[in-house]
């Protein structure tokens, strides 16, 4: 019997079994119907309607147009709920947050590929809350005002190198994500680790990005069997191909974060490795989490503010580019106003002009990175708005449609409007609503980073802001730029001509803009302080009491 065959036969039989045990739930009488669906086959539920990419976007028009607020879904036996009001998921992944902070099993991401140690993917157990309770004081509000130093040379920096390279390539312009990624990394590895990048080509970061890819890729679900069907984990090697995968990128992984934990360890001043290290020693609890379990931490903080943090910032650029004739102008006033033209802005002018929180707020609600939601797992079969949510369905706040609420955001939701920010009485002085920050989760699994996120992207944006007019290069294809600035909620808008690269995180596809410096001051300024390479940040500029 052929290999195939043998493994063909073992899917069918598993298939056979699987329905047996649904027919026999099925029997049981429960009094509240499930969500409203899309109609389904025998066996493989919604499986086949399961949109290839940009299901976020299919899913926002389903719920907007036909199924509401929570939609069911069945694939292939696996529950699977989709909220699309905000109302929904606090409701749910808030106030019921006790029985919905688990993540559903990734089979390969993270019992093989992490071996249980991504705390992103881990459930919501006591290594959980163990990890939690070292890594949260690292990543507070408080700890994230000490790290504003980086953030303030890093931006400086990109400054200089966004203007360096636009004075080499001129009208052609340039390639700003490259710019963008090296200065997240460089913040956060800095942080972490006590190290910076000066290019953003070097070795170390390739690595983790290629790492981070393939990691990333075993993420998505219903990319491997395995992940929906746990128990065929039990196949020999020959019968199971994503063994050896995983495998060989838990080596990759380990070596890749074990590597920077020592660096850190080894590296003279002070950083995140060093204070997690200690504060793992002085834990309380009787639990102990290992060197390489610490590795994994940092390494996975790492990762969650990679790619991310520079996404956001390319998304303020497609925001620029697109819709900069109004919010653009009435920023740079602003900054004229506020900063002047001798000097950069700082963290201290941020009370003064609420307008570059609200800009950087809307980019985020506007094109939320994590834009198909992380998934939680239900706790415990439950009734919410006389509908049944089984026990084991993964439930995923869709944050394209969340972000979409009217009900919270006001109207025009699909416009780039930062003003929905803003609080307009006449007589007071203008002031941030307090607006949700949906693009970063909900309830306990919120984003711990979300502070250090919002920190870096107001500094850059502000500094962006200030010293550049940008405008899209000659040679770029304008009608698909304009398409990343279109709404893209309309029916007319087909998904794939949205011009994103669809994935975990969303980020605009490649184009290249020139960064004009604002007049002779801006260049001045800019180059004043040269490289910023030199600049070691020692303990003096970052001063964080270790945790209790
Ligand atoms: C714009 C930037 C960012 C966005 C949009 C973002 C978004 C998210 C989202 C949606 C989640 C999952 C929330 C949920 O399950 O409901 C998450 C989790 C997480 N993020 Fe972020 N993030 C960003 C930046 C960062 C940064 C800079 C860091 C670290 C410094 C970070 C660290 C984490 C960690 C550790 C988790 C796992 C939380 C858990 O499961 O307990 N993120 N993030």
């Amino acid at each position: 019997m052929s290999l195939h065959l043998s493994k063909l036969i073992f899917v069918l039989v598993w298939l056979a079994l699987v329905l047996l045990v649904r027919l026999a739930i099925k029997r049981r009488s429960y009094p509240y119907p499930l969500p409203p669906s899309p109609k389904s086959l025998p066996l493989i539920g919604n499986l086949l309607q399961m949109p290839e990419s940009h299901r976020w976007l299919h899913f926002y028009r389903w719920s907007r147009d036909t199924y509401g607020p929570i939609m069911y879904l069945n694939l292939g036996g696996l529950s699977m709920i989709v909220l699309s009001t905000h109302e929904a998921a606090m409701d749910l992944l808030v106030k019921r947050g006790a029985h919905y902070s688990d993540r559903p099993r990734f089979v390969v991401a993270g019992d093989m590929v992490t071996k249980g140690m991504h705390q992103l993917l881990r459930q919501y157990d006591s290594a959980y809350r163990l990890h939690q309770r070292l890594e949260a004081p690292l990543l507070s509000v408080q700890a994230s005002e000490h790290y504003q130093p980086v953030q303030e040379l890093e931006s400086r920096q990109l400054l200089l190198d966004l203007m360096k390279s636009c004075d080499e390539e001129g009208e052609r312009g340039v390639e700003f994500y490259h710019f963008f990624d090296r200065t997240a990394a460089s913040i956060i590895y800095f942080l972490l680790y006590g190290y910076r990048f000066k290019t953003g080509h070097e070795p170390e970061l390739q690595d983790a990005h290629s790492v981070q890819e393939a990691a990333v890729e075993t993420i998505q679900l219903g990319k491997y069997i395995v992940d929906v069907f746990p128990s065929l984990n039990v196949l020999p090697r020959v019968f199971a191909p994503w063994k050896a995968k995983a495998e060989a990128l838990y080596i990759l992984e380990r070596d890749l974060h074990l590597g920077n934990f020592n660096r850190g360890l080894a590296s003279p001043g002070w950083n995140l490795t060093k204070q997690l290290k200690e504060a793992s020693s002085l834990n309380a609890t009787k639990a102990t989490a290992s060197d390489e379990e610490l590795a994994f931490d940092l390494g996975i903080i790492g990762d969650a503010a990679l790619d991310t943090s520079s996404a956001a910032l390319q998304w303020f650029i497609v925001a620029w580019v697109t819709h900069g004739s109004g919010f653009v102008a009435e920023a740079q006033l602003l900054l004229d106003q506020v900063v002047g033209r001798d000097r950069l802005p700082e963290f201290e002018d941020r009370p003064y002009m609420p307008f570059i929180d609200a800009i950087c707020n809307e980019v985020l609600r506007w094109r939320p990175v994590v834009v198909g939601g992380m998934p939680h797992l239900a706790g415990q079969d439950e009734m919410y708005n006389n509908y049944r949510i089984p026990a084991g369905s993964m439930v995923v706040g869709n944050h394209f449609a969340i972000t979409r609420d009217e009900s919270v955001f006001g109207a025009d939701v699909d416009s780039f409007v930062p003003e929905r920010w803003l609080i307009n009485d006449p007589k007071e002085k203008p002031s941030l609503k307090k607006l949700p920050q949906t693009g970063f989760g909900f309830g306990r699994r919120m984003c711990t980073g979300r502070h250090i996120a919002l920190n870096s992207m107001f500094i850059s944006a502000a500094r962006l802001l200030w010293a550049f007019d940008v405008q899209l290069a000659a040679a770029e294809d304008r009608s698909e730029v304009k398409n990343m600035g279109e709404q893209w909620g309309s029916a007319d808008m087909k998904a794939g001509d949205t011009g994103c690269i669809d994935g975990f995180n969303l980020r605009p596809k490649h184009f290249k803009v020139v960064f004009r410096p604002r007049g002779p001051w801006a260049r001045m300024l800019i180059m004043e302080r040269g490289n910023t390479h030199e600049h070691l940040l020692e303990h003096g500029d970052i001063q964080h009491e270790n945790p209790e």
